[in-house]
């Protein structure tokens, strides 16, 4: 008899004879299940003396027709513009979407951010939870919204989904590891970074082009896998992307023939991250999408079976050494994870959940950070300045003194505000409570890249005493678990990098057809104007890719 659990498709459509009944109970279900909700929404409003979340009125049900214009803008538009004038053209800073009959919440208020993350974080239902109050990017996008719920609650295994305690469980197991003892081994990065930056020179010594996007995703896929499994990838020994034969795939370029380019489980952590991208893109219509047969199963199924032995082999190990696991400095987060708990599933579940929250985002800081110094190269050499005085040309970072790159983390800061590579959101209800404001980080010129603002006391006085009109890390019992690991892994990387070369300029003539800003951008207002490529989300902000 199978023993295999029910997938996260077959809890939702348990039974396949029973489709065909589901199907048609949905319009039924829709529309009570949303009527209620809006009901009891007002009435706690009314009740809390608070004013109800303005809800967006399309023409069409389910606000489908407002959906759509917003999905289209995705393609051509500026990134997020779609929602960015949804709030405008309600005038108001925050705003209920009801897409799909589900409520979907975005706002720009410091306040509500406040509410969502602290004073009302233990209100919201099944955890996941935030708004975005910071600076430009007003929105938490739809598509984050679902992407984020299913690699966070459990999408890989049912069981684990992310109610509030078992995810406090589970934070108080991983929060030790992230301390920083652990984190300040710089061991890692200096290893990856180097066979990282040896395939750059090798390339730039020939006075070829390189796609910075996949050079770090493989950086950071490397190194982030090095310090949970304690086995690097290796993904940096594959084939790179080469201009001329690249296609536009869902996350940047991609070789024309890939049939060499990642081994399995790279291969299936990648589609699973993109399905995942999709079925938000789809909203809760997606089962409909995938009636016969779950697009994740089997690349979940690889990653478990490439994941399975790792960790049997951990869990032998502390049994042969009577249940201990020697908890060093040196120890990887799967040996740490074992040395907490022997459930099996729960480090399984974890292996992958750090593996997705950790690779992506640290790419697109990187990759955003370097297309900046091309965009803007005296601010690179401003970076460089402090890097050679401080380690001069090949000295390895400390863990203590990258702490004291004053404008490296200025620099880095200023990137998070632009380009913050993940948008906290929230779909549950909230109230609005009744004096809340808009911050705005700078008055003037907020879409010009200023790092030097960083050093103005005044404006960390500022962003100290309101914290949520500014947090790419989100904020609260939720926050970033690893951003101190993000901080050393971007910095220490940026050092070697610095020291080895100078100056990054763009090749537009080897970026994919159709990667390329549209002329007419020159001649929008703001930040739209000065960009050389598209940025786009998948899950999160990277350079763009196919539709
Ligand atoms: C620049 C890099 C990073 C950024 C900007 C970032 C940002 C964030 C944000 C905004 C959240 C909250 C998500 C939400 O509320 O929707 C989050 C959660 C999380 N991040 Fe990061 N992150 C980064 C790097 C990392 C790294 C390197 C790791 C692991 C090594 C990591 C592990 C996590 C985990 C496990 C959570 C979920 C925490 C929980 O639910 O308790 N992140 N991150």
């Amino acid at each position: 008899m199978s023993t295999r659990k029910p997938t996260s498709f077959e809890k939702t459509v348990p039974d396949y004879r029973r489709r065909i009944v589901w199907i048609f109970s949905i319009p039924l279900k829709i529309t009570i299940r949303s009527g209620y909700a809006m009901w009891v929404q007002d009435k706690e409003s009314r009740q809390l003396n608070t004013k109800p979340i303005p809800r967006i009125q399309g023409r069409l049900p389910g606000n489908l027709d407002i959906e759509w214009r917003v999905m289209k803008s995705f393609k051509g538009d500026y990134i997020l513009q779609g929602f960015a004038d949804l709030p405008r053209e309600h005038n108001t800073t925050i705003l209920n979407t009801r897409f799909f009959w589900d409520d979907q919440i975005i706002s720009m208020d410091e306040g509500v951010t406040y509410s969502v993350f602290f004073t009302g974080f233990s209100h919201l239902k099944g955890g996941y939870s935030g708004i975005n109050g910071c600076k430009r990017v007003i929105c938490g996008g739809h598509l984050i919204n679902y992407s984020y719920t299913y690699a966070f609650s459990g999408f890989f295994e049912p069981d684990y989904s992310m109610e509030d305690n078992a995810w406090k469980k589970s934070r108080a197991i991983a929060r030790p590891f992230f301390s920083k003892d652990h984190i300040s081994d710089v061991d890692i990065f200096e290893r990856t970074s180097i066979i990282t930056l040896d395939l750059f020179a090798v390339r730039s010594n020939k006075g070829r082009p390189i796609d910075i996007q996949d050079l770090v995703s493989r950086f950071t896929l490397d190194s982030a896998s090095e310090f949970l499994f304690g086995r690097r990838l290796d993904t940096l020994s594959r084939p790179l992307t080469e201009p001329g034969k690249v296609k536009l795939g869902l996350k940047g370029s991609i070789l024309i023939d890939r049939s060499d380019e990642f081994d399995v489980f790279t291969e299936a952590f990648g589609r699973v991250a993109v399905l995942m991208t999709q079925r938000g893109a789809q909203g809760p219509t997606w089962p409909l999408l995938e009636l016969f047969k779950d697009l994740t199963e089997e690349p979940i199924q690889v990653i478990m079976n490439w994941l399975d032995p790792l960790v049997k082999v951990t869990l032998k190990k502390k049994m042969k050494s009577l249940g201990t696991v020697p908890e060093t400095k040196d120890a990887i987060f799967l040996d740490f994870l074992a040395s907490q708990t022997d459930d099996f599933e729960h480090i399984r579940y974890e292996l992958v959940t750090y593996l997705i929250a950790s690779r992506d985002t640290t790419e697109t800081l990187l990759t955003f950070i370097i297309y900046f110094f091309a965009l803007y190269p005296n601010v690179c050499e401003r970076l460089r300045e402090e890097i050679l005085t401080t380690f001069g040309p090949d000295q390895p970072p400390s863990y203590d003194k990258l702490k004291g790159l004053k404008y490296l983390h200025r620099w880095s800061l200023a990137h998070l505000v632009m380009f913050p590579p993940v948008i906290p959101t929230s779909n549950r209800p909230i109230h609005f409570p009744r004096r809340t404001q808009r911050y705005n980080l700078w008055e003037k010129n907020e879409d010009e890249f200023l790092p030097e603002r960083w050093l103005d006391e005044k404006t960390l006085t500022n962003v100290n005493s309101t914290p949520f009109m500014y947090c790419p890390f989100s904020g609260g019992p939720r926050n970033c678990i690893g951003q101190g690991f993000a901080f050393n892994e971007t910095a220490y990387f940026l050092v070697r990098l610095l020291q080895r070369f100078k100056a990054f300029k763009f090749a537009p003539r080897c970026q994919p057809t159709g990667s390329l800003p549209d002329p007419v951008w020159k001649r929008k207002p703001g930040r739209q104007s000065a960009e050389q490529i598209v940025p786009a989300i998948n899950m999160t902000i990277h350079s763009k890719s196919s539709d």
